[in-house]
């Protein structure tokens, strides 16, 4: 661990910071700093404390113990709007976009441009059309910010952030929904503002992203730092030791089912659906595959799995499920009829915050789960119990899911589908701010459910992602996915990526 640096110009530390929620502290005694011009990545498993380690800098958490040191000197930073004061701007993991704003009112929330004493609307609609251009966002500054998709939402945020032109940004998992070129963009303009002197911590899981990005990387475990070194001297696989306590096996991940693409039954066929922005999309799904989704952000691919689970209506097309016509109607009847979906908003429908996360684990399921009007406590603790130690989720299960870090909340939702067993598994962003042990776990499982027998679709904005886990993949571009799907032992990164664009 290192000591932090004092009276250095253009730093930001955490000096020895203890943070405790209830008796254990989360955070124990960390001391780091960021200088200026310089990136420093942060990582660590989920629960490890970097979150909490930003919301102490970006003043949305104030420290049990220690001190933040400003330019060397010790500040309290006891509001965002404080710490915004003195140059640190922060995009949180969880969003702060408020949706029924639009895009313009968030853009300008609390800092609005003002011409006399009136709020100078053309002024600032101008401002943002040229911000999100630069950033490459299309979307209209009227429109409410609700009705971008989260990856967009995510942009905005960040660009929010930008615009605000700080001396220190701090930004927690901002690439958790962005697809590859977006995420290019965004690192292009991280390593950008700090040649131009701005000092800046990443958040991420991705490590390959960390090592093309940063200066100066710094691990947390359990609430402590075990490495603060320089980027140079670092591999992807030191950091994957740093942060999982072991190295990896390349060969660990066998695979657990045959991946011939066709032959089979067709199990869900479904031709010219459109709906939004997916306006004719042509798949036909043989039952016990996984099927991989890609499209850059907005090309309807979700969509698709939004009509399939009946929460967006379907607008034109159809859809034979084992033959029979399906018309999608509520997410009640896609349930009986054999579907989950794990959405890509997982604050808004993921998980029911103040219950437990074996209940959580269970809410799927309930039937299988309950006696009478009551859940089976034994058997909700012992389903709970076998999915935390196979996706490592270290808090005491009774704890309720709202107060678990974002990627172990993550790992809740991914198992209460996995406990449902649902015929048809419909998946958007399945390890969005997932570690990378706990991701490997999660495409091992997704193998695992399809060997048993189940379908499953899987939309990743990480097209890794989608190789590692899918017998076939289809491609959406503009709205539009037809063909037959491209087998696994086919497909190759560049060429889907170049059909997706
Ligand atoms: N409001 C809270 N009340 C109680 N415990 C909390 C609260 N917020 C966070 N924690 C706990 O603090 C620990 C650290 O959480 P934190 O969000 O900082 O982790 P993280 O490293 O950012 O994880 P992730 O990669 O999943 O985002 C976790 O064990 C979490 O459950």
């Amino acid at each position: 661990m290192t000591t932090v640096s004092t009276g250095q110009a253009g730093s930001l530390a955490l000096s020895g910071i203890v943070k405790r929620y209830d008796s254990a502290p989360v955070v124990r005694g960390v001391s780091f700093s960021l200088r200026a011009g310089e990136v420093t990545a942060l990582l660590g498993h989920n629960g490890a404390g970097k979150s909490t380690a930003l919301k102490i800098l970006g003043g949305a958490e104030q420290p049990s113990g220690g001190h933040i040191l400003l330019d060397g000197e010790a500040v309290t930073l006891t509001t965002p709007r404080i710490a915004e004061a003195h140059g640190i701007a922060v995009v949180w993991q969880e969003l702060r976009i408020i949706e029924k704003l639009t895009v313009t009112q968030n853009f300008f929330l609390n800092r609005e441009k003002r011409r006399g004493p009136f709020t100078d609307r053309t002024a600032m609609n101008e401002h943002v059309r040229r911000a999100l251009a630069t950033y490459g966002l299309a979307a209209d500054p009227d429109m409410a910010a609700g009705a971008l998709s989260p990856a967009d939402r995510q942009m905005l945020e960040i660009i929010i952030a930008l615009d605000k032109g700080g001396r220190f940004l701090l930004l927690d998992e901002p690439t958790s929904a962005l697809n590859a070129s977006e995420i290019t963009r965004l690192l292009d303009t991280v390593r950008r503002l700090a040649a131009g002197g701005t000092s800046i911590a990443i958040v991420t899981h991705k490590l390959g992203e960390a090592l093309a990005v940063a200066d100066h990387v710094v691990v947390m475990k359990d609430g402590d730092v075990v490495l603060d070194a320089e980027r140079a001297d670092l591999s992807e696989a030191d950091l994957a030791y740093y942060i999982t306590g072991h190295r990896r096996d390349a060969t660990a991940l066998a695979e657990v089912s045959p991946r011939t693409a066709f032959g089979g039954t067709t199990l869900l066929d479904i031709r010219t659906l459109s709906s939004g922005n997916c306006r004719s999309a042509s798949l036909e799904i043989n039952a016990g595959r996984v099927v991989g989704l890609y499209g850059v952000a907005g090309a309807g691919q979700v969509e698709l799995l939004e009509v399939l689970f009946g929460v967006r209506p379907m607008q034109g097309g159809e859809i034979r499920l084992a033959g029979e016509p399906y018309v999608p109607t509520t997410p009640r009847a896609a349930l009986a009829k054999g579907f989950g979906f794990l959405t890509d908003d997982r604050k808004a429908n993921g998980f029911i915050p103040d219950m437990t996360i074996g209940k959580n684990i269970v809410l799927a399921s309930i039937d299988r789960f309950s006696r009478g009007i009551w859940f089976d406590d034994a058997a909700v603790a012992e389903q709970a119990r076998t999915m935390a130690a196979r996706l490592a989720i270290r808090s005491p299960l009774g704890t309720s899911v709202r107060r678990l870090s974002g990627g172990n909340q993550q790992k809740v939702i991914f198992a209460k589908w996995v406990t449902a067993r649902s015929r048809i598994l419909l998946l958007a962003e399945p390890t969005k701010g997932v570690d990378i042990g706990a991701k490997a776990e999660i495409h091992a499982l997704i193998r695992e459910l399809a060997a048993a027998g189940d379908t499953l679709l899987v939309c990743s904005s990480e097209i890794e992602e989608i190789l590692e886990v899918s017998d076939v993949i289809y491609v959406f571009r503009h709205g539009i996915c037809e063909g037959t799907g491209i087998p696994r032992a086919e497909a190759e990164a560049r060429s889907i990526l170049a059909q997706s664009l």
